[in-house]
């Protein structure tokens, strides 16, 4: 019989469902995947790219309210460790997801640092290692990012590491958690993008389990990966090798970073993303299903 999971709440994303984008053919329409995730058995949900759901927040709280859905996060991009020019671009992105976000009652904000490899076309855009005075902009950064989105609109910023970013592997994720104030800046880990990038969930919230503020909870597929390593396949075409897989074929073990977490004793979110854009609109909702009973296996 599994531990009851009673700190960690569940939910999923527009990610799930091959979401990346505000707007794209590609992608089921907004009211399908809303429709589909409470179908699948979920309560919580993330707004994905702005955009994408309603904007207005008396629309999307009508909308979520409807199907018993809650949003516990939005996210944002931002590529801080150029300095303080970039602040202006990042705060005019912040304004209208975090007040969205604050507006449908939610209390986190995703960060998630720019890529340096673009998704699409793999061209090199940035160095993939920071200088040491990039490195100060982007802890300084986010500080600064930390206390003005938390005094300006009550959130938590959560910074998000990811495959293609210069916060990927588990000697960057430490630098930055090492350089930055845990009052002002704490982690959404990805246990996907971390073990893409090598890193072991279940020890970095052992050893850093005041830093964890939230959870996306994500498998990678061991064999896919390897070829993506030796052949240094950028994230997006990573994706459509099906590198990110439905749980519990690929790693890490949900059920121990799960248990990790709850040993934390505080509240947490952990929010399912399986990356497949772009995926056929079918194939979301069984997986979705699949997965929401595997956590429930699992106590969560
Ligand atoms: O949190 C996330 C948002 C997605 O858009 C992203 O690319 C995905 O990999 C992710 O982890």
């Amino acid at each position: 019989m599994a531990v009851a999971l009673d700190r960690i709440r569940v939910g999923s994303a527009p990610d799930s469902w091959g979401v990346w984008f505000p707007d794209d053919p590609q992608q089921v329409p907004w009211q399908r995947f809303l429709d589909e995730v409470a179908e699948a058995g979920y309560s919580w949900i993330e707004l994905g790219p702005y955009g994408y759901l309603p904007t207005d927040a008396a629309r999307l709280t009508d909308e979520v309210n409807r199907r018993n859905l809650k949003v516990s996060a939005g996210t944002i991009f931002c590529g801080l460790h150029r300095g303080p020019s970039e602040w202006d671009a990042t705060w005019e992105q912040v304004s209208r997801v975090a007040a969205l976000t604050r507006d449908m009652g939610a209390k986190h904000l995703v960060v998630i640092p720019s890529f340096w490899r673009d998704d699409k076309t793999a061209e090199i855009l940035e160095a993939p290692e920071l200088t040491t005075e990039q490195w100060g902009h982007l802890t300084r950064g986010m500080e600064r990012l930390g206390r003005e989105v938390r005094d300006t609109y009550g959130l938590d910023i959560v910074v998000h590491p990811h495959a293609d970013t210069h916060i990927d592997t588990e000697e960057h994720v430490e630098r930055f958690l090492d350089s930055t104030d845990s009052d002002l800046v704490n982690l959404c880990l990805d246990t996907g993008h971390y073990a893409y990038c090598g890193g072991d969930s279940v020890k970095l919230i052992e050893t850093y389990g005041e830093r964890i503020g939230y959870l996306h909870l994500k498998q990678v597929d061991p064999d896919v990966l390897a070829d993506v390593v030796k052949n240094e396949i950028p994230f997006g075409p990573a994706v459509q090798r099906g590198v990110m897989c439905e749980p519990p074929a690929g790693v890490p073990e949900l059920g121990p970073v799960l248990t990790a977490a709850q040993k934390l004793g505080v509240d947490l979110f952990a929010i399912v993303e399986q990356d497949m854009y772009p995926c056929e609109p079918d194939k979301p909702l069984p997986i979705a299903v699949r997965t929401r009973r595997f956590l429930r296996s699992c106590g969560a």
